[in-house]
């Protein structure tokens, strides 16, 4: 396509939401009318869906449950007066629980006020606040935030050793939906013995944020931990950055989340909009289902120009990966659904693997952010007129080029800048379009089977090493591999047997083995 067909093509296909200052260009997706055509009866289905699903339907048929984060931000279109107002009872709740820390009137018990956060949560309980801290903590942010988001113990001590000297006011805020999940646990163990070995009460710095009636809120009841913020099992934790899951830590570091929930209700009004070219959510759900034609067959590769939009492609992998990532569709029949998603961030990655992009197996499309402001005040030259924001901009529409002349498509959408609204309306675009694109697709984008499956697994493995170590105790003599799975009567786990023993050699606890670890066969384990 020539420069005056494609400048055509870009002014025909141009999204722009007047009142947020958003762009979106699909102009680069090479699709035809007759696609747009074809898929009209789907989006028909689709938004027809999505309305139901806001009006309270069981959109989680899997689970049995309500699909409702579109009602945290607009509490109005709750399906029941009481949601309504449970929404709005925790929002202020959090709200006065913020201004209560901010002022002093919360304090640990030996200082007058808290200065920092450690918050321990995983997926949906740390990818939404790191983000959202990410692009959105000021710099003079009244509390600074620190996260717990792995079981791995050197990381939770490298955490603990950079905030040892603020234990005593620290104020931790333990976030699990379930309330079950071993890697939070594991992380909450390990800073509640941190507390108690500097003889500080846990329980006087922990708040829970957690579904109702959950291991973890007993948990805290029980211990008189300072606060509990709620969560409804009809917000799933890839959706859950404007429940009380984000807007606690991000209300505490001083970020406006009234902002946020108002960007995310103002991007929710456009993104019910019937007319697919007046809905931003359905073009990048049009967008994305032509680039891997309903199958996922091209990955999303996520590009914001700018540092501080830096974990937003992390927070998608599982908005999208979780949501869209599906083995079975809504009928029953194996799909293999999804969309893989990567990136990190513009300019930089062009050092790192755009050269693939631009030249290499074409199995993505690009989605560029572009933010029009380039700081907050004057930037200098660094040549003649030319500023560093004048470079960030001309890397990215040259690398959009660059990949396009190469048959390469690509996404491109313009925010005015980085704040609460914007980026609350970044969050309830790819929340719908995530929605819309399920429904093209026939999946349930709210559950997450797979995922239980590795858990089931991991815990099938402690259970191994829990019964390997009752039986080499019980010994009191060495035993081969074999002898030892044999009496574990775990034969066909004899290699995981390996790895465990292995793991437990390298870091000096419980077993001695003798023999050669690089000839399995060759070793004899017995207790310490
Ligand atoms: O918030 P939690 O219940 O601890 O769950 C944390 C995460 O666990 C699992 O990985 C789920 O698939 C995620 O959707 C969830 O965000």
């Amino acid at each position: 396509m020539d420069a005056r067909s494609l400048w055509k093509r870009y002014q025909d296909w141009l999204y722009y939401h007047e009142g947020l200052g958003l762009y979106l260009d699909i102009s680069r997706m090479r699709f035809d009318d007759a696609f747009v055509e074809s898929m009209k009866p789907k989006f028909a289905q689709a938004f027809e869906e999505m309305k139901a699903l806001e009006a309270g339907a069981v959109a989680n048929p899997d689970e049995g449950r309500m699909v409702g984060h579109y009602w945290l931000r607009n509490p109005d279109i709750a399906p029941t007066p009481e949601l309504k107002q449970e929404i709005l009872e925790n929002l202020s709740h959090i709200e006065e629980f913020a201004q209560k820390v901010h002022n002093g009137t919360i304090h640990p018990p030996s200082a007058s006020k808290f200065t920092d956060i450690l918050s321990i949560g995983i997926g949906g309980s740390a990818l939404g606040p790191q983000f959202v801290s990410t692009a959105l903590a000021p710099e003079s942010a009244p509390l600074g935030i620190h996260f717990i988001d792995n079981t791995d113990p050197a990381g939770i001590d490298a955490l603990l050793n950079q905030i040892k000297d603020r234990l005593a006011t620290t104020l931790v805020l333990v976030i699990s939906k379930s309330g079950t999940t071993p890697d939070t646990r594991n992380g909450m163990i390990e800073v509640q013995k941190a507390f108690e070995s500097m003889n500080l009460k846990f329980a006087d710095h922990a708040v829970a944020i957690t579904g109702h009636d959950s291991a973890l809120e007993k948990q805290a009841q029980k211990e008189g931990w300072i606060d509990i913020f709620p969560m409804h099992d009809w917000v799933g934790g890839r959706t859950s950055e404007l429940s009380g899951v984000g807007l606690v830590p991000a209300a505490l570091q001083g970020i406006d989340i009234q902002g946020m929930l108002a960007g995310a209700k103002e991007m929710d009004e456009a993104t019910r909009q019937p007319d697919l070219k007046d809905n931003p959510a359905a073009l990048l759900a049009l967008s994305w289902y032509f680039a891997g034609n309903g199958r996922g067959e091209k990955d999303m590769v996520v590009l914001p120009y700018k540092d501080s939009l830096l974990l937003f492609s992390r927070y998608l992998q599982q908005l999208v990966m979780e949501s869209l990532g599906k083995e079975k569709d809504l009928a029953g029949n194996t799909v293999y659904q999804g969309i893989a998603v990567y990136g990190n961030k513009g300019s930089t990655d062009q050092h790192a693997y755009v050269q693939q992009l631009r030249e290499g197996v074409p199995n993505f499309f690009l989605t560029f952010i572009e933010v029009l402001e380039d700081r907050q005040g004057h930037s200098p030259a660094v040549e003649p007129g030319i500023t560093t924001g004048d470079y960030l901009l001309g890397f990215l529409y040259g690398t959009r080029e660059a990949i396009y002349d190469n048959q390469r498509d690509s996404i491109s959408v313009t925010i005015p800048q980085v704040n609460p609204r914007i980026v609350g309306a970044l969050i309830a675009l790819y929340d719908r379009a995530v929605g819309l694109y399920a429904s093209l697709i026939n999946v349930n984008a709210y559950h997450q089977p797979g995922v239980e499956a590795g858990k089931k697994a991991a815990s099938e493995i402690l259970n191994l090493q829990t019964r390997i170590m009752e039986v080499i105790a019980a010994e009191g003599k060495p035993l081969s591999l074999e002898e030892l799975a044999e009496k574990a009567d775990a034969g066909d786990r004899i290699e995981m047997i390996y790895k465990i023993l292995r793991h437990l050699h390298a870091n000096g606890r419980q077993v001695n083995l003798s023999g050669n670890l690089a000839q399995p066969a060759s070793l004899s384990v017995c207790a310490r």
